[in-house]
């Protein structure tokens, strides 16, 4: 599976997350797969919490049709079970985030758990905004999550783009998030298409 994912910032959202669904819409026009459930079959919107507590996040994000909620590793170590099961239990799909500084080592207990998480998300820059130099040096933990568990989803996020795209690709990541290099672009059409055919092509070779 290969999959794009053009970025909604928590600032371009109101707090009750009301226009949600406007906001995905403009993202179906662009052509990401990133897309409100309600507006079209086999459309996902992918919620990435960088908060401190995940957990009061699950119900609003369920009611406003979130696909995915994925939380941190950093900010769960006490509960990330309840939260895994919570978020499954609103019919989302679990993923788990990690900072450049956190060890990969630290979401295999969430990946093999009984109940588990669906992804797991690497991020390539530091949280907190966009516009920032990806870390090539993160591939290290892609590569390892790729060859322990073949068909888990793996997520990258930060300074993807273009002149990126291949080293995430070939390391192993299947589900692209992009900001800058997507609404910066003058057809962000081709940049989505880019991306995804460059995942595409890595994993017909692995
Ligand atoms: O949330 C973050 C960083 O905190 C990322 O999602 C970036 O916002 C992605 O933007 P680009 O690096 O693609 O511009």
């Amino acid at each position: 599976m290969a999959t794009v994912m053009a970025k909604i910032a928590p600032s371009m959202l109101s707090s009750d997350f009301a226009n949600l669904a406007s906001e995905a819409e403009k993202m179906i026009k662009f052509g990401a797969d990133w897309l409100h459930m309600d507006i079209m079959d086999g459309a996902y919107l992918d919620c990435h919490l960088m908060v401190t507590n995940p957990l009061d996040y699950v119900e609003p994000l369920g009611k406003a049709g979130a696909s995915g909620f994925t939380f941190h590793v950093e900010a769960s170590k006490d509960n990330w079970q309840e939260i895994i099961e919570k978020v499954k239990a609103k019919g989302m799909r679990a993923g788990v985030a990690l900072k450049p500084g956190t060890p990969i080592e630290e979401v295999y207990s969430l990946v093999e758990a009984e109940n588990p998480v669906d992804m797991v998300l690497v991020m390539t820059v530091e949280p907190g905004f966009g516009g920032q130099k990806f870390m090539p040096e993160m591939m290290d933990k892609v590569r390892a999550l790729r060859k322990k568990y073949p068909s888990l989803d793996i997520e990258v996020d930060g300074g993807l783009g273009p002149s990126t795209i291949d080293t995430a690709a070939t390391a192993g990541a299947n589900c692209i998030v992009a900001g800058s290099s997507v609404f910066g672009a003058p057809e962000p059409a081709q940049v989505i298409s880019l991306l995804r055919k460059s995942v595409v092509e890595s994993q017909q070779i692995c």
